[in-house]
């Protein structure tokens, strides 16, 4: 045992073995697939078999084993067991193997090369409550505070019911890779010498509950639809606010906040302001302080300020670490991360609103959201961290960033490519073709969607209600050479995990179900922050989240729980309140952060509106709601402030009438890019009918002309505030 931070906690271990020979179950299992004494398909009906995970992940563990020898005797064993006993006669044996499997997997957790994912596997899904629990033991949390076990289980257990399994990007998985980051950089010498149990406590919960009960879209996004949440934070840092509340809600509901009573008040401020500072419109903030501090006085640790500092800019790194992952790792974040970016584009093409230049899979690809990513967003700030901690971990942190970086440029160069080349074919067709049919093309390096074919047909300018009967978009490859040009960027498994559980979803014969109409209920399938229930509820919620910290009765309890998360079991007459729907009541109450830090206060809300109208007219009254009660809204930009319409970010903002905008954006940019695109291909005719060459540079120019707004605008923009705030908000 050493000594640290005040704290008693184990050595690192030597690397577990995996196939230990205590357990006798690994044995069993590579028995069963090397000599097939036992095929999976030979388990008997009731018994449990092992997932494709377990397999993979043993088959993993045994290749390296078998490589260096080290497993040789156990071979020897194997044999020996196998003839007495069988894994279909003993399923029980396969828990110490999920429980070994675990272990190998939480003895690298102090390793950057981590992969949520397996841990996830491994785990059987519960990745956050046991590397959570596992890190409260590994720094003596536990001791230190006398935490109960159970209680502390019952947190995590919380806090992982608290993500939305069905977000691609935004779950409990995010919550698992974050902590583990957060993990990583607590070990650097520069930051561990110096903290105290507590600021290790806070900066463990804020990392596993920094997007918790994320809804999977935008805060403008909330705003536009006019969420509960938008007006009762005031437009501001909305997400961050929702999930540090629904942190503490958490602490209460597992009554871990009564074990902690002696810290309770420093604990929360400390979880408030790490979180919020993960509002990644704040980076500019947060970036020139980091840079004044470095080029400064520099920072000294022994200020508890300066190492709070140290922990958000901690926090904010964990949370867009993925890019410093290995690739493979890392791929599958960016396409997890994009696919959310494009339901949220396909949620807000459904209510007719303008799509956000990021969320629109027609217009933009992922390997055009990453570079952009990358080089205005992430770069900028590992730079500065790479500079402050100058280590092996920052050093290994920033060589993944290149090289992750500079295989999206390749792949984003590789996508112009193949985009000039269809658009030659395309240009070729349009002679033909009257250029009102032709369709609108797929990048072809788009996450893939496998939803409803009917949804792809949809524009702005066409009403909903007809787009299902439009002629099939037609593709410039057929489909299975689609998948073909997408090999390099996906695997099966990402393709599936893709699969949204909400959406419409090819069914087992190959059809495509149908398309759902359209409600707000139905478009954001799992947004339990929308349930809101009765204004007196309300209320309450209001009042315990501002300021009520007095220890809660049963009752209060079980409130926190139903506003932030949605009941289990919802009553029968239990009417949801998405969107349109606010409560009247709540104009009244007041609203004080008690981090006062960002937090905004009440305002008074929309007129009470249920959510469950007539589909067909949700968007019309969405609208009609809007104008009614923008008079209300506060945003950042005050409701008459002149845009430019040519920005769709900019115009989505919740302090722009969304009505004027949506006409606006539906219309222009549509014909826009109709009348360029004729242009276009009229002119590589010309071109190839008067037999002249046409350079790479050419192609490549009249590809990049093609689509929106460049991602680049945006994101160049965003780093100066604006539109960051708009697109890459969540
Ligand atoms: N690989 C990525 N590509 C694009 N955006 C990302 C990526 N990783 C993280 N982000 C964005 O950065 C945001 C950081 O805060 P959130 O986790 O709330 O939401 C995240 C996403 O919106
Ligand atoms: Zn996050």
């Amino acid at each position: 045992m050493v000594v640290f931070a005040g704290i008693r906690r184990p050595k690192h271990g030597p690397p577990c073995d995996p196939l230990d020979h205590s357990d006798p179950t690994a044995v069993l299992i590579r028995m069963d697939q090397d000599e097939k004494v036992l095929g999976m398909d030979d388990v008997r009906p009731g018994r449990r078999r092992m997932s494709d995970g377990e397999i993979m992940l043993v088959e993993g563990l045994e290749d390296k084993g078998t490589r260096n020898g080290r497993f040789l005797t156990l071979h020897k064993r194997r044999r020996r067991r196998l003839s007495t006993r069988g894994l279909h006669e003993c399923p029980a044996l396969l828990d110490d193997l999920h429980h070994g499997n675990v272990k190998c997997v939480l003895d690298r957790v102090w390793q950057w090369p981590f992969n949520a994912f397996t841990l996830d596997t491994a785990t059987g899904g519960r990745s956050l409550p046991v590397l959570c629990v596992h890190l409260f033991h590994w720094y003596g949390l536990m001791d230190h505070f006398k935490l109960d076990v159970c209680r502390i289980w019952k947190f995590f257990s919380l806090v992982e019911e608290g993500y939305h399994s069905t977000n691609p990007y935004h779950n409990a998985i995010h919550a698992t890779d974050v902590t583990q980051a957060m993990h990583c950089f607590l070990q650097e010498k520069k930051i561990r010498e110096h903290l105290s149990p507590l600021e290790i406590l806070s900066a463990l919960i804020a990392a596993v509950t920094h997007d918790l009960d994320h809804p999977g879209v935008n805060q403008p996004f909330l705003i536009a639809t006019s969420n509960h949440l938008a007006a009762l934070y005031s437009n501001t840092s909305v997400l961050e606010n929702h999930h540090w509340r629904s942190a503490i809600g958490c602490l209460l509901e597992s009554h871990l906040a009564e074990e902690v009573a002696s810290v309770r008040p420093e604990l929360e401020k400390q979880i408030a302001s790490l979180i919020l500072a993960t509002d990644i419109t704040r980076q500019q903030e947060f970036l020139g302080q980091f840079k004044g501090f470095l080029e400064g006085d520099g920072l000294d640790m022994t200020k508890p300020e300066h190492r709070h500092f140290i922990l958000q800019i901690a926090l904010k790194c964990a949370d867009i670490s993925n890019p410093c992952r290995p690739w493979e790792i890392s791929k599958k974040w960016s396409l997890k991360v994009c696919e959310e970016f494009f339901r949220q584009g396909d949620y807000e093409r459904q209510l007719n609103l303008p799509v956000t230049n990021l969320c629109d899979r027609y217009s933009t690809s992922v390997p055009k959201i990453q570079v952009g990513f990358f080089r205005f967003v992430v770069e900028p700030l590992y730079v500065e961290w790479n500079r402050f901690l100058d280590t092996p971990l920052s050093h290994t942190l920033m060589r993944h960033l290149k090289r992750n970086h500079s295989k999206w440029e390749a792949l984003q160069q590789q996508e112009v490519i193949e985009e000039t080349r269809t658009e030659i074919s395309e240009a070729e067709e349009v002679s033909d073709t009257p250029p009102e049919s032709q369709p609108r093309r797929l990048s072809l390096l788009t996450v893939p969607r496998m939803t409803s074919r009917a949804s792809d047909h949809r524009r702005h300018s066409v009403p909903i209600s007809t787009a299902a009967f439009l002629v099939p978009r037609r593709e410039s490859l057929p489909d299975p050479q689609r998948r073909f040009t997408l090999g390099p960027m996906l695997d099966e498994d990402d393709e599936l995990s893709l699969v949204s559980s909400c959406s419409s979803v090819r069914s087992k014969s190959g059809s495509y179900t149908e398309e759902r109409p359209v409600s707000s209920e139905a478009l954001v399938p799992d947004l339990s922050i929308a349930s809101m229930t009765s204004s007196g509820e309300a209320q309450r919620l209001s009042s315990i989240l501002h300021g009520n910290t007095a220890p809660l009765a049963a009752p209060a309890n079980r409130l926190t729980r139903q506003q932030t998360f949605p009941p289990l079991q919802q009553p029968q007459t239990y009417v949801r309140q998405r969107y349109l729907s606010a409560t009247g009541d709540m104009r009244g109450s007041s609203s004080s952060d008690s981090s006062g830090e960002r937090c905004g206060e009440n305002k008074p809300l929309l007129p009470k509106e249920k959510e469950n109208v007539d589909p067909v007219d949700a968007a019309k009254l969405f609208r009609k709601l809007q104008s009614q009660s923008l008079w209300k809204r506060r945003g950042s930009a005050p409701v008459g402030l002149p845009y430019d319409a040519s920005s769709t970010s900019a115009a989505r903002r919740g302090s722009v009438p969304a009505d004027t905008t949506a006409i606006i954006m539906a219309s222009r940019p549509q014909r826009d890019e109709e009348s360029r695109r004729r242009r276009r291909a009229k002119k590589t005719l010309r071109r190839r009918s008067s037999g002249g060459p046409e350079t790479f540079r050419q192609k490549e120019a009249s590809t990049r002309r093609r689509g929106s707004l460049p991602l680049e605008y945006a994101l160049t923009s965003s780093v100066s505030g604006r539109n960051l705030k708009d697109t890459m908000r969540h």
